[in-house]
């Protein structure tokens, strides 16, 4: 199959059976989208309806019962090269032994030549803004800090995608929006398509060009919304607009809030 111009990641009626207590159980049934180049997706539903699934489909690390995933036209069968998942839990990705700069380099260390490496693993600390605690060890850094480690290694790769798992769910409100910032800047510069699982429904509106909600059981795509809010966007200016708290109240409706 050809990918259409523009696509990156594409599902095709993805199905998963997983093994429950007591036999197996449907968490995902006839889930279809495709992810633009350059694009900002974000995943959201409640708890439990599968989007750590529907990403590990996607990132190769996890085989759907049914259903294709495609990256650039090809079916994706393991973690492709080019793709690249980052964790919410920072905490156990990071090797205490090492210290920053060779955590940013864990993933790039066989692929190319030491000048290369350092290259890259400097403007990957740059561009999270870390490059004064390169030759900290990470336990000496807070968590905010840790988890620009994780996405710092995730870049040093060079990624076409990066798929993230609700990798600032652990973090205070402060830390949260100040990273939220630095993934607009990162997404602009490298225009890197970016797949954001997220609990947080003004995280998404705010970061995405697109959110998609799943719902049931099993989860299918209940809700594809564009989000065509101006860029670069200000969580003060852009979380007041009309249109932003419109975007806001659709997904909160398609999450199943209704306002009585
Ligand atoms: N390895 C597994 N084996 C069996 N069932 C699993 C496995 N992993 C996840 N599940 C089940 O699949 C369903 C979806 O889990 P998943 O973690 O994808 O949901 P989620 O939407 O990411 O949840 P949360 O928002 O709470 O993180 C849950 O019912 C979960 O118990």
């Amino acid at each position: 199959m050809t990918a259409l111009a523009g696509e990156s990641l594409a599902c095709h009626d993805i199905a998963v059976t997983l093994p429950g207590a007591s036999g197996p159980v449907d968490i995902l049934r006839d889930v279809r989208f495709s992810v633009a180049r350059g694009e900002f997706v974000s995943i959201l539903g409640t708890s439990g309806t599968g989007k750590t699934t529907l990403l590990r489909v996607l990132g190769g690390l996890l085989a759907a019962s049914s259903g294709k995933v495609h990256w650039h036209g090809v079916e994706v069968t393991g973690p492709p090269v080019g793709v690249v998942t980052v964790f919410q839990d920072y905490t156990h990705s990071l090797l205490p032994w090492r210290t920053v700069r060779r955590n940013v380099a864990l993933g790039i260390e066989s692929q190319c030549s030491r000048e290369e490496r350092d290259e890259r693993v400097d403007a990957a600390l740059s561009m999270v803004g870390l490059q004064k605690r390169a030759d900290e060890y990470p336990w000496r850094l807070s968590g905010g800090m840790q988890q620009r480690v994780q996405i710092a290694r995730a870049l040093a790769m060079e990624p076409q995608v990066l798929l993230m798992d609700e990798p600032f769910g652990a973090l205070d409100a402060m830390t949260k929006a100040s990273l939220q910032d630095q993934m607009q800047q990162v997404q602009e510069l490298t225009g890197t398509t970016i797949v954001f699982v997220t609990h947080d429904v003004e995280e998404a509106v705010y970061l995405s060009d697109r959110v998609l909600v799943l719902h049931g059981s099993p989860a299918n795509v209940g809700l594809s919304l564009e989000i065509p809010l101006s860029r670069p966007r200000h969580q003060v200016t852009t979380k007041e607009g009309a249109d932003y708290l419109e975007l806001r109240h659709r997904v909160y409706e398609a999450l199943g809030h209704k306002h009585e």
